[in-house]
């Protein structure tokens, strides 16, 4: 929020971070279900007054924020995406205060799989599995709203099917060029809706966590190309497009999407002893896992309009 007190320009918001909070439900079957996520709220309202004299009175109380995420929790009496738990806590913000303009809700979810013993899924146990679903909604009172999912965390490698070569080569350069090595990421990406009021998101239970999986489902499937035969992948860059590309190709409702994926090297292992006699030869199976220095990749791709 943007304001001119005494003659300067001044932007202000408050939150709080990072509030915990898992729920439980459980069907007439007797079966549980059960989500973690991590809150972060931001308040854009015009509480200038708090700032620059002793007015608090247009403040939302951090405290009081956090309270309302276990309100909300309680309130949900049937299981509830991460992307509408998000939605119906911007939207409670921007209704119930008249000063709130905006509110900017983050969440990530912790990755609780349901366990199967057997083959059997399991009533009421959970492990936790890796990547992250993550969701951010931006809502104006008016009811405008940005809308973006993501994934955090999504490690993939594989072990031949990727190549580097006809980059520029200089008195600096020492990589050999390859059609050969490893390829490994760990992808981060962030997929935002077309939809831009708060009227037009779809309200079909559980919506979003389908189509979470259906987005992961596809940049999984375009980086690794069919089980048999793969895809050859001539850089981090090229892959990276293409599955951004599938991604929009796929889902009419997706307006554009942002990957990060750090190139996470495995270094090929070639070891002389000490009468310089070479003990392992590399011959694309013994590698030096790294985690630093990384490369770091990252692109965005928008259609130029709306599709839907
Ligand atoms: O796919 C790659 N992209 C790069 O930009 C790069 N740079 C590098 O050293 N190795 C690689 N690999």
């Amino acid at each position: 929020m943007a304001s001119q007190p005494e003659g300067f320009n001044f932007e202000q918001m408050h939150g709080k971070q990072r509030v915990r909070v898992a729920r439980v439900w459980k069907n007439k079957e007797g079966r549980h279900f059960f989500v973690e996520w991590n809150v972060n709220i931001s308040l854009l309202s015009d509480c200038v007054n708090a700032y620059v004299h002793d007015d608090n009175s247009d403040i939302v109380a951090t405290d009081t924020m956090k309270n309302t995420v276990y309100v909300k929790a309680k309130e949900c009496s049937e299981q509830v995406s991460v992307e509408e738990f998000a939605i119906l806590l911007a939207k409670h913000f921007t209704s119930f205060y008249h000063q709130v303009t905006h509110a900017i809700i983050n969440i990530v979810e912790k990755p609780w799989e349901r366990v199967y013993i057997d083959g059997q899924p399991h009533e009421h146990g959970f492990k936790l599995g890796s990547e992250k679903h993550t969701t951010e909604v931006i809502l104006k009172k008016s009811g405008v709203i940005q809308l973006t999912s993501g994934v955090e965390g999504l490690a993939l490698l594989k072990t031949t099917k990727s190549g580097f070569e006809g980059y520029i080569r200089d008195q600096y350069t020492a990589l050999p060029e390859t059609r050969e090595r490893m390829l490994a990421t760990e992808v981060t990406a962030s997929w935002r809706y077309a939809y831009e009021s708060l009227s037009s998101v779809p309200q079909k239970p559980q919506f979003f966590t389908d189509r979470y999986l259906d987005v992961k489902k596809d940049l999984v499937d375009t980086f690794y190309g069919p089980p048999k035969e793969g895809v050859y992948s001539p850089s981090v860059q090229n892959t990276l497009y293409l599955m951004a590309k599938s991604v929009l190709n796929r889902f009419p409702d997706i307006s554009s999407i942002k990957l990060k994926m750090p190139n996470i090297h495995f270094l090929p292992v070639n070891l002389k002893n000490k009468d310089n006699q070479t003990i392992v030869k590399f011959a694309d199976d013994v590698y030096l896992p790294t985690d630093e220095p990384h490369g770091s990749i990252q692109a965005s791709l928008s259609r130029f309009w709306s599709k839907m």
